[in-house]
């Protein structure tokens, strides 16, 4: 299933042989960054930009910033999330104050995805769990996970911190078909344990974040990638990271495709595991790579967004084997990132659409 969902992400990877113009290509936009992680949002936008993608923003932090554009003259930088101070700040507001400052800065946050005009939008690498960012960034995702005025926006990828305020308010992703998540065991526990609490009569918000605080890796993600599809209302897309990835779509209930399984006496969906082989060596910042490349493939893939999953999938491993054989334990992520274009067309061959002379 696999290696069918990456026959079908060949056909949509744009080709080279037909002339085009800067941006055409993909415009990734990454939210992430803060004063103690401004690697992995870099991270996870030079992935999109060695995918293929044309153009990379990242919006962080403003005390990341500097240390962001230090990374790579590639990536256009744009201190707008809420500052030290402002988190400082907003933390100390009663909550009904707290909300009206976060959907301002929502709105704000918003303005310069748009501005932006972004074909995908990663959300959290690095972004760290200060409330005010947190707020800003969940009342964002719900809007982006909506799809804009006419439902034609941005494909959404949610990783790591974003995960974080799916699991304290599961509902900001519901409706959302053109949004992957990307939990690691932990953060598929704490998203599942919160889904669980809050699907519960009468349950309150705080519930939720109980659930996703108390949750540990383990029985709490048993339903697997399928089953948390499921649990947020189907059509999110979701890769559950591991020894093997699993990507799963549940079907929207009541929708075309959940009515055609349900006559087959199926429950419907996709979910199928990415097995090829990777890296044994586990340092940090692979998540966000695989976050990066699939903002990239996202911006290709339309509604298909298993494959581009799938693909992404398979590309970061195929990279971080390829690396692990040339630096072994000295391997570091940023061995990964140099790893993917060739990776790329290992496990796409014949995407280029132009002819290489051979280097002798
Ligand atoms: N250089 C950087 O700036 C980096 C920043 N990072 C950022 O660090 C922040 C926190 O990310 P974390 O991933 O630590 O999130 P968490 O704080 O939620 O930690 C996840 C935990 O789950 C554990 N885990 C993962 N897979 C597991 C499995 N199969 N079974 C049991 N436990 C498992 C991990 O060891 C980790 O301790 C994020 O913002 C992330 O983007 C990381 O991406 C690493 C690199
Ligand atoms: N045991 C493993 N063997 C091979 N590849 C793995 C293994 N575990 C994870 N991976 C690969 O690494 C990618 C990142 O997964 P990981 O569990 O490290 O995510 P993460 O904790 O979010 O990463 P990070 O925080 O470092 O960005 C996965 O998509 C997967 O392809």
């Amino acid at each position: 299933m696999a290696a069918e969902a990456c026959l079908r992400a060949r056909k949509f990877v744009p080709s080279f042989a037909v002339p085009f113009h800067k941006g055409q290509h993909g415009r990734v936009v990454v939210i992430g960054g803060s004063i103690e992680y401004s690697g992995a949002p870099c991270y996870a936008a030079m992935a999109a930009l060695r995918t293929g993608a044309d153009l990379a923003w990242v919006i962080c932090a403003p005390e990341a910033a500097g240390a962001i554009k230090a990374f790579s003259p590639e990536l256009i930088v744009i201190p707008g999330l809420p500052s030290a101070e402002e988190n400082e700040r907003v933390a100390r507001l009663p909550a009904a104050r707290r909300d009206a400052v976060a959907r301002l800065a929502a709105q704000n946050l918003l303005g310069l995805v748009r501005a932006a005009r972004p074909s995908a939008v990663v959300v959290g690498p690095g972004l760290g769990r200060e409330v005010a960012v947190q707020a800003a960034v969940s009342a964002a995702i719900e809007m982006l996970c909506q799809g804009g005025e006419d439902g034609t926006g941005p494909a959404v990828v949610l990783d790591a911190d974003a995960l974080w305020a799916v699991a304290c308010k599961p509902s900001i992703v519901r409706g959302g078909s053109r949004v992957v998540i990307t939990p690691n065991a932990a953060e598929a526990a704490r998203i599942a344990a919160a889904a669980a609490a809050a699907a519960k009569p009468e349950a309150a918000a705080a519930d939720a974040r109980a659930a996703a605080a108390a949750a540990k890796p383990g029985p709490a993600e048993e339903g697997g990638a399928l089953g948390l599809s499921k649990a947020l209302g189907g059509g999110v897309t979701v890769v559950l990271k591991g020894a093997e990835d699993v990507v799963a779509r549940a079907p929207v209930p009541g929708s075309a495709a959940a009515k055609a399984a349900g006559a087959d006496g199926a429950d419907g969906g996709e979910a199928f595991a990415v097995s090829h082989a990777g890296s044994p060596r586990r340092c940090g910042g692979q998540g966000d790579v695989l976050a990066g490349a699939l903002g990239a493939l996202a911006s290709w893939a339309g509604d298909d967004l298993p494959a581009a999953s799938a693909a992404a999938c398979a590309i970061l491993r195929d990279a971080a084997r390829s690396a692990f054989a040339k630096h072994r334990r000295a391997t570091v992520t940023p061995d990964i990132l140099s790893e993917l274009g060739l990776a790329f067309e290992r496990v796409l061959p014949d995407t280029l659409g132009v002819e290489l002379e051979r280097a002798e």
